[in-house]
C-alpha cells in the first residue's frame, strides 16, 4: 500500500511528487495524456511567447512619433514567429519531460475501485490517500461540437504554422483576450465574442469600461451576446448571433475549461457532486468529504492559476506529511493584455465593509506618456474604517509589476499611509499608484495629476 497516489503529472502533481520524494514517502504518480504540463506546453509559456512577438511588432506604431523611420515597412513572418514560439515551448516543456524519470511514475488511465484502490491497465494499486491533479481541458460549447476537429483551442493553437485572415475568438476570459489581442496585432481580423458582459473576468465596472475602449482598438468586441448557430461555409464559418452574423475563416474556442474527471469513477465509489458538477471539497483542505481523496490544481476550478496549483499541492502534502500548513496567498490574477489587466485581493462586490476608493488614470501619467503607453486606469480599495488596503484593479502599463507591489501591500495588511511611507522614484509608472493612494488619504487632491517636476 502506497502512502499516496498522485493522479496527473502536471504542475500540481509534479510539485506534490517532489515534496513526497524529498520526504522519502512511499508515493506513486499515475499519469495519462500529454507530457510536459499545461503551463509549459499549452498554456502560460507558449502564450506569453506568442504575446511577446505581437507586442514587439506593435511597438512599430510608436516609431514615427519617436523619429524612427521605416516602421511602416516592417512585416511579421508568422511561420517564423510560430517556429520561435514552439522552440521556446519545447525548451520549457522538454526540461519538465526530461525530469519526469526521477519520479516513481506509471502511465495509463486510472479508475477508482473503492476509496483506497485504483485500477490502471488491469492492475490494482492501493494507497492511504489520493491526490487528483488531472487539470482541465478546453470546453467545446454545443454549437461548435459538430466541427470540434476543426476548432482551434490552446491544445493545437501553438502548433499552427500560419493563421487565416479572419478568426472569431469565442470567450473573452484570460485566454481569449490575451490570444485575441495578440492575433489582431499580428494582422488577423479578430472578432471576440463573450456571452457575458465581461473581459478577463473584470469585476470593477469602471475598469471594465476602460478596458473595453482600449482593447476595441485592436479587435471587434461583441459582449453579452450568444452564438446560437454555427454554419460551415466553404473554408470558413458563419456565426449566427441574435441580431447579426459574423463571417470568419477559423474559430478559436476560449470559452472556459472543463476539469478532467471523466473515467475516474468517483461517482461509483460514492463521491457526491456539488451544483457546479464537481466533487464538493473543503476549500481549506481540498479534501472530498470523508474520503482521503484531494483535488489539487486546476481540476478543483477554485483558482486555476499556476502559482495556486503549486501552493495547493503544498497544502495537501503538508496535511498528509503532518507539516506546517501553508497559508493561502492573497488572490492575484494578471492577464497579459497590453496594457495589462490585473485584479488583486478583494474586489468591491466581495468586500463586506464600507470602502474608500482611490483611482488614477494613466492617460496623462508622466512615465507612461514618455513610453507612448499612456492609457489605462488603476483603482485601489481600502477599508473606510482604518484605510487598510483590501484590493486593487487595473488595466495599466507595467501592471504585472504594479500588481505585485499591491499584492504585497494587501497581504501585509498595509494601510494607505504605510504604503505612502515607501519611496516612489521619479519618473516611474508606480507614481500613478502613489496618486491613487493620495486620492484616498487626501480626497481633495486632483486624482489625475502626477508629481510636479
Ligand atoms: C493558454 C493558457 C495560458 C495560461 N496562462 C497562465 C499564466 O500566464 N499564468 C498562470 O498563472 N496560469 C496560466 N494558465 C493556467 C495554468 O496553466 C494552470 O493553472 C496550470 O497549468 C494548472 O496545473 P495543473 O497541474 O492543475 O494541471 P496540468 O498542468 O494541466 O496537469 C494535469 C495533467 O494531468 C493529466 N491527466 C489528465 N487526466 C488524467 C488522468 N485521468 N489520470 C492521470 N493524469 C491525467 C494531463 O495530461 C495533464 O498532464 C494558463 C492556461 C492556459 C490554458
Ligand atoms: N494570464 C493568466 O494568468 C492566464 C491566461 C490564460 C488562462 N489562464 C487561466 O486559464 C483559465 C481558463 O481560461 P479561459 O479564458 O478559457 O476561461 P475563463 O473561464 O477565464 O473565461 C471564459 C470566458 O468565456 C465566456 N464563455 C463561456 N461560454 C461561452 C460561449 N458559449 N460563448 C461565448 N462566451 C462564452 C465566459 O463568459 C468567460 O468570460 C482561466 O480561468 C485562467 O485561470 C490564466
Amino acid at each position: 500500500m502506497y502512502d499516496v497516489i498522485i493522479l496527473g503529472a502536471g504542475s500540481a502533481g509534479l510539485n506534490a511528487a517532489s515534496i513526497f520524494r524529498k520526504k522519502d514517502a512511499n508515493y506513486l504518480i499515475v499519469h495519462h495524456g500529454f507530457k510536459g504540463t499545461t503551463c509549459a506546453s499549452r498554456g502560460c509559456m507558449p502564450s506569453k511567447a506568442f504575446i511577446q512577438v505581437a507586442k514587439s511588432f506593435h511597438e512599430r506604431r510608436k516609431f514615427n512619433d519617436f523619429g524612427i523611420n521605416g516602421g511602416d515597412q516592417l512585416n511579421v513572418n508568422i511561420p517564423h514567429a510560430m517556429a520561435h514560439v514552439r522552440s521556446l515551448r519545447d525548451r520549457f516543456a522538454g526540461g519538465i519531460i526530461n525530469g519526469m524519470d526521477k519520479y516513481n511514475i506509471i502511465y495509463g488511465q486510472s479508475r477508482f475501485i473503492d476509496p483506497e484502490t485504483i485500477e490502471v491497465a488491469g492492475k490494482r494499486y492501493q494507497a492511504k490517500a489520493f491526490i487528483i491533479c488531472t487539470g482541465t481541458s478546453p470546453s467545446i460549447p454545443a454549437p461548435y461540437k459538430p466541427y470540434a476537429n476543426d476548432m482551434l483551442t490552446t491544445d493545437n493553437f501553438f502548433d499552427q504554422k500560419d493563421f487565416p485572415a479572419r478568426i472569431a475568438v469565442i470567450g473573452m476570459g484570460a485566454i481569449g483576450i490575451e490570444l485575441g489581442q495578440a492575433l489582431a496585432r499580428l494582422g488577423v481580423k479578430v472578432t471576440g465574442i463573450n456571452r457575458s458582459n465581461k473581459i478577463a473576468g473584470l469585476k470593477d465596472a469602471e475598469i471594465l469600461s476602460v478596458a473595453k475602449d482600449i482593447l476595441s482598438e485592436d479587435l471587434d468586441l461583441i459582449l453579452c451576446k450568444d452564438v446560437t448557430k454555427v454554419e460551415k461555409r466553404g473554408n470558413g464559418y458563419t456565426l449566427h448571433l441574435e441580431t447579426q452574423k459574423i463571417e470568419c475563416d477559423k474559430i478559436l474556442l476560449a470559452a472556459g475549461r472543463v476539469p478532467n474527471l471523466d473515467g475516474l469513477g468517483l461517482e461509483d465509489i460514492g463521491v457526491k457532486f456539488a451544483d457546479n458538477g464537481l466533487p464538493a471539497i473543503d476549500l481549506n483542505t481540498l479534501k472530498i468529504d470523508n474520503f482521503s481523496i484531494y483535488l489539487s490544481g486546476d481540476v478543483n476550478a477554485y483558482r486555476p492559476l499556476l502559482h495556486e496549483a503549486s501552493d495547493e499541492s503544498e497544502i495537501v502534502a503538508s496535511q498528509l506529511l503532518e507539516l506546517k500548513n501553508p497559508k493561502r496567498r492573497v488572490p492575484l490574477q494578471i492577464t497579459f493584455t497590453d496594457p495589462v489587466i490585473a485584479q488583486i485581493g478583494q474586489q468591491p462586490d466581495d468586500i463586506e465593509e464600507e470602502i474608500v476608493t482611490g483611482s488614477v488614470s494613466y492617460d496623462n501619467q508622466g512615465r507612461a506618456r514618455i513610453m507612448g503607453e499612456n492609457r489605462g486606469m488603476l483603482k485601489v480599495y481600502a477599508s473606510k474604517r482604518n484605510q487598510v488596503i483590501l484590493g486593487a484593479c487595473m488595466i495599466a502599463p507595467g501592471g504585472e509589476h504594479l500588481s505585485h507591489l499591491l499584492a504585497l501591500a494587501v497581504q501585509q495588511k498595509l494601510t494607505v499611509a504605510q504604503l505612502l511611507e515607501f519611496p516612489f522614484y521619479h519618473p516611474v509608472l508606480e507614481e500613478g499608484l502613489r496618486t491613487a493612494l493620495q486620492h484616498i488619504s487626501d480626497p481633495c487632491r486632483d486624482c489625475v495629476t502626477d508629481r510636479l517636476c
